[in-house]
């Protein structure tokens, strides 16, 4: 049943819809927008003036016009600040670009999303990650929503056994390690967040996580494993991808050299999927299969079954809290004024960089190490959500999309690439992103202040530089006019700061939530599905025509030169 697996399998291409969407769109391409024009104009005529040390010496009151203060309302305490003052805007930019937000539907869109509407139109499927983190409050309607609490029951009991040692291993041993094999949303989100919350994890119970089809992983994986005490968590949305089920496979060939008996699977390998076919097919019975359904897109399933090895890292009642943080910032989109919402405006400031500057990246640089796969995790959600040229109604967009997302936890950046950030040719926005209390206070929290210092001082540095005059008084005479130069900081280098108290599960839970949603209102905004991926299939499509030719030189067929050329220098040097 597997001879398929790979090019055509993916969650995008399973249900091609037979009917044409529910949603009518309106066709409009936001560069037509009334208050789009309004914004090039005033990019073209005021972009001079926007200088933010001006910005600030004109205007105290700068940061308290320009931050939000965010406080959960209902379930765990979250508090948090964004501050967006530094930013390359004034009250009338932002005006406007909260404008275009409403000109673009963007609050109907949004509840269209939470009501369980088909806004994913080329697959014709509602969007609901919102619905796996519900607790009864919206009223969604939607096949599956009403069987997410059982889900989570059954990961509650499950991880609850598993944790207590009362699950065993088919010699009688409890479980101490986990292996969670899954790629893309099946790996990204689990892997960030037990990072994200390792102050939280059992730590005597190890979590590995294999995705890449180089056979390397799955090795040096299995290599610190032991098959009398080790839980195989096999995710995969489709149960057809082609990199999981292959690493799964090889997984269980593993364990069965140890186990023999094929009976003993069902103590050591587990599947996370809505599809309970492949899953009885691959020898995992469905009750140790933990359901999702198609509503819930691939980047988006870190809150469901999917999470299932968060629940045992960090046990079940901190997961809830994770699910409960992200609710609340569900409610805080659903509800709040634009002028005030935290989603909102990252995604306003996101399209005046990404739009009208033309800046082509955007970094989330985290101030806490265990946000280190953060801008990883966010590579997926925001460059697969709207990594897209054409509309949802077939047009080709002629403005800029998705930005390009990467970073990495400070204070490692500002040793290797903040030099061009600084003073490099390019304008690069980012978020700065810190805890004010650190889980790990050693040397009597010397090291969160050093810390923090540097998450103050490089917002700053960016924003307002150093002039030559600066340079020239600190380097005193005779020193040249070269030197004196490459010392210049011209400053004026936008970004975001978002504080909050400590890293917890509900906080973390908000913070995703949070990019989620500013994903969504700049994909509405675009006009395009957020909620596809396309383009992740040509290059499945084109690997597995060129598996079938990897024998023989003779079969090397259909290619250019230069494809052609490199397998057969493989094809000559390998060694199997
Ligand atoms: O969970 P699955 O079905 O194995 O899919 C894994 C990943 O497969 C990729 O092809 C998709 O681009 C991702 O969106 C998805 O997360």
């Amino acid at each position: 049943m597997y001879d398929d697996i790979g090019p055509d399998v993916s969650e995008s291409f399973l249900e091609t819809p037979l009917h044409p969407p529910t949603t009518i769109m309106s066709g409009k391409l936001a560069s037509e927008y009334d208050s789009w024009k309004k914004l090039q104009h005033i990019y073209d005529s005021e972009r001079s003036k926007l200088i933010l040390k001006d910005l600030f010496a004109h205007d105290p009151d700068r940061f308290s016009k320009f931050s939000v203060d965010y406080a959960s309302k209902g379930g765990p305490d979250v508090t948090m600040l964004l501050d967006y003052s530094k930013n390359l805007i004034t009250q009338p930019i932002l005006d406007t670009l909260l404008s275009l937000i409403r000109e673009a539907q963007v609050e109907s869109y949004r509840d269209k999303m939470f009501s369980g509407e088909h806004i994913n139109t080329s697959e014709d499927r509602a969007v609901l990650h919102v619905a796996l983190r519900n607790f009864n409050d919206f009223q969604i309607q939607e096949a599956g929503t009403e069987e997410v609490a059982s889900v989570l029951e059954h990961i509650k009991v499950f991880s609850e056994a598993i944790r207590s040692g009362e699950w065993k291993g088919y010699t009688g041993k409890p479980i101490k390690t986990i292996v969670n094999i899954g790629i893309g949303g099946s790996d990204l989100g689990p892997v960030m967040v037990t990072e994200a919350l390792k102050p939280y994890s059992k730590r005597d119970l190890a979590a590995h996580f294999v995705s890449n089809i180089d056979g390397t992983h799955v090795a040096e994986t299995l290599r610190v494993c032991d098959p009398e005490t080790t839980l195989f968590i096999i995710a995969s949305k489709t149960f057809t991808t082609q990199e999981t089920i292959t690493n799964a496979e090889s997984a269980k060939d593993w364990f069965l050299q140890s186990a023999k008996d094929k009976a003993h699977v069902a103590k050591h390998f587990v599947a996370l999927s809505t599809n309970t076919k492949a899953v009885t097919a691959f020898g995992i019975s469905s009750e140790n299969m933990f359901q999702f359904w198609d509503w819930v897109g691939g980047r988006y399933s870190l809150w469901s079954a999917i999470g299932l090895s968060i629940a045992l890292v960090i046990g079940y009642n901190n997961f809830e809290q994770l699910l409960q943080g992200a609710h609340a910032m569900d409610k805080h989109f659903k509800e709040t004024p634009l002028e005030k919402n935290v989603p909102v405006l990252l995604a306003a400031v996101g399209i005046w960089y990404n739009d009208f500057y033309g800046s082509q990246t955007h970094a989330l640089l985290p101030y806490d190490q265990y946000l280190h796969k953060f801008a990883d995790y966010f590579q997926q959600g925001d460059m697969e959500s709207n990594g897209k040229t054409v509309t949802k109604n077939g047009h080709r967009v002629n403005y800029e999309t998705g930005p390009i997302i990467w970073g990495a936890a400070g204070t490692n950046g500002q040793h290797s690439f903040y030099q061009l950030v600084h003073q490099g040719t390019k304008l690069i926005p980012a978020d700065f992103i810190a805890p004010t209390t650190t889980h790990n206070p050693i040397a009597n929290s010397k090291h969160h202040r050093i810390l923090l210092s540097n998450f103050f001082a490089q917002p700053e540095a960016l924003a307002f530089g150093k002039t030559e005059e600066q340079v020239k008084k600190e380097l005193g005479s005779g020193a040249s006019e070269a030197l004196i130069k490459s010392k210049v900081f011209e400053g004026n280098k936008p970004s975001n700061s978002i504080m909050f108290p400590l890293l917890t599960p509900a906080t973390l839970g908000a913070l995703i939530a949070m990019y989620e949603h500013k994903i969504f209102v700049q994909g509405v905004v675009w006009g395009i599905n957020s909620f596809d991926q396309m383009g992740v299939e040509l290059g499945k499509v084109l690997a597995k025509n060129i598996l079938a030719q990897l024998e023989k030189p003779e079969d090397v067929t259909g290619h250019d030169s230069s494809t052609t050329g490199l397998i057969h220098y493989y094809q000559k040097y390998r060694k199997e």
